[in-house]
């Protein structure tokens, strides 16, 4: 057992296992084709990887299938005082990776990508990836692009997707396939699936999209159609759960500094200056979160899990007033949906996208305006500016940065060893730095929203030594 020190050291020791807090693990199985199909009905071939002169695989290469990862519960309190995480259960998922058998001959491989919702750096990537690996690493020939998410299905013929055609994709921002939110009809997604043949379905896109692919999967399992359903979570806002982070996040982070630096540079250069920077983050604040820490020029992030108020003992207008005393100007980041119940909406104001997502108010407007109605009635005829930068759509609309794009990479070469393997209804995710195939409805159920108690958020807090609004 390990040992504390009086210094709190913990002495290198071996840890016998029954006195460790997880004293049970969950494996989270994930759909397969056998599932459904009766074995006769399923064809099985050795891994072409097997024959292919750039990978040359011992048996130690191939994922057997009984590897599981971990997932997030490591060694932590050993004392079991420690409540916070849960103790006493761990999960498990399988590993991704290339598995020795696999249930589909490449040349009946039919495969289907689609994107839907929002952009996200590096969409192009995984795209051009699970044309390049299917087509490599697999000999799969018959890949084709579904146009404009989900109704693009029954809406558009679907595009013959070739490895030279996708060459240059990872360079480009946005999805060369097109993207839309709504258009989600069940019935006619999966005709379509059976009508063109297809037996591969990648799936791109964030928690909605991943509710619309756990619908697909179970209608699929419903008719018993051999087509193995792949999804890759994608979110500029880092809001899907289970996963490390998204893809593309990163690199979102680093484009928000830009804005950052302007404002700062803006209210620098003014007399009781404040840079307001509205970041994207709808229901999470993942983004202005990451942003702050990286920049250290942020003196008050606001994010949608911490509610804030302006007036008062506690409030923004009390700290800012406080700044632009000590330093003569500040920072200020707000994530697009913090505040929200703050801001007067008319009856009128459309309230839904698409998707049934909610649509925001301009956070960044409004607090624009708020700040400048303070000034004038708390210090009249006093030097004061607000430059408000809303950078929007530039950080996602970006390509992916060099680790997003090994990333994306990855996450689509997992995708397609998964497909292969027959695994259904799964997502490929990272998870403790690990790739792995999640449950498709796990992933669509679980939100990954900033823990306001743990210690990153205490990290932006002590580095802003902005007021926790807890109005005490
Ligand atoms: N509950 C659901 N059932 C079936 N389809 C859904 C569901 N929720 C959303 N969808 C469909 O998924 C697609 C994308 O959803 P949405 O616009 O919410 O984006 P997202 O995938 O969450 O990505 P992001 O939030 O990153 O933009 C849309 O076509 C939408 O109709
Ligand atoms: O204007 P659009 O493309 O519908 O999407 C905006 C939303 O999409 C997101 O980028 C998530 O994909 C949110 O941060 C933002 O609220
Ligand atoms: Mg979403």
């Amino acid at each position: 057992m390990a040992e504390e020190k009086e210094g709190g050291e913990i002495e290198e020791s071996v840890i016998e296992l029954e006195k460790l807090s997880i004293s049970k693990i969950k494996i989270k199985k994930v759909g397969h084709l056998r599932d459904f199909i009766p074995i006769s009905q399923l064809k099985t071939v050795t891994n072409p990887l097997q024959n292919n002169p750039n990978y040359r695989p011992t048996d130690a290469f191939y994922i057997s299938p009984s590897s599981d990862i971990l997932l997030k519960q490591v060694l932590y309190d050993l004392s079991g005082t420690n409540q916070y995480p849960p103790y006493g259960y761990g999960f498990a998922y399988h590993r991704a990776g290339p598995r020795k058998l696999v249930y589909f001959d490449p040349d009946e491989v039919k495969a289907a990508i689609v994107t839907c919702g929002g952009l996200c750096p590096g969409i192009n990537t995984v795209i051009r990836e699970i044309v390049v690996g299917l087509s490599d690493l697999y000999g799969v020939g018959q890949i084709f692009g579904i146009s404009s998410g989900y109704r693009g299905f029954y809406s558009f013929d679907p595009v013959l997707l070739t490895t030279k055609m996708v060459h240059n994709w990872h360079k480009q921002g946005g999805t060369a396939l097109e993207t839309s939110r709504g258009g989600f009809d069940l019935s006619r997604i999966v005709d379509s699936i059976e009508h063109h043949g297809f037996n591969h379905v990648y799936i791109i896109g964030g928690d909605g999209t991943m509710r619309g692919a756990v619908k697909i999967y179970e209608e699929i399992c419903r008719r018993k159609l051999n087509v193995a359903v792949a999804g890759i979570p994608k979110t500029v806002d880092n809001d899907v759960g289970v996963i490390d982070q998204s893809f593309g996040f990163q690199t979102a982070v680093e484009s928000a500094q830009q804005a950052i630096n302007a404002a700062h540079v803006e209210a620098e250069s003014a007399v009781n200056g404040i840079g307001l920077v509205k970041l994207m983050g709808r229901s999470t604040g993942h983004i202005a979160l990451h942003a702050t820490l990286s920049s250290r020029d942020v003196d008050c992030c606001l994010i949608p899990e911490n509610e804030f108020f302006l007036q008062g003992k506690g409030g923004l207008l009390e700290f800012l007033e406080r700044r632009l005393k000590e330093i003569g100007h500040a920072v200020v980041v707000v994530a697009e949906g913090a505040g929200q119940e703050l801001i007067p909406r008319t009856e009128e104001e459309q309230q839904q996208d698409e998707s049934g997502n909610p649509v925001f108010l301009d956070v960044g407007v409004w607090l624009k305006s708020e700040l400048n109605k303070w000034w004038k009635r708390d210090h009249p005829g006093e030097l004061f500016t607000v430059k408000y930068i809303d950078p929007t759509y530039m950080i996602r609309a970006v390509p992916a940065n060099a680790t997003d794009n090994m990333y994306c990479t990855l996450l689509a070469h997992s995708a397609i060893h998964g497909a292969m393997a027959g695994y259904t209804g799964f997502v490929a995710g990272r998870v403790n730095g690990t790739y792995a195939y999640i449950p498709v409805k796990e992933v669509a159920e679980t939100k990954n929203m900033v823990d306001t108690m743990d210690h990153k958020w205490a990290w932006v807090r002590s580095i802003t030594n902005q007021p926790d609004f807890q109005n005490t």
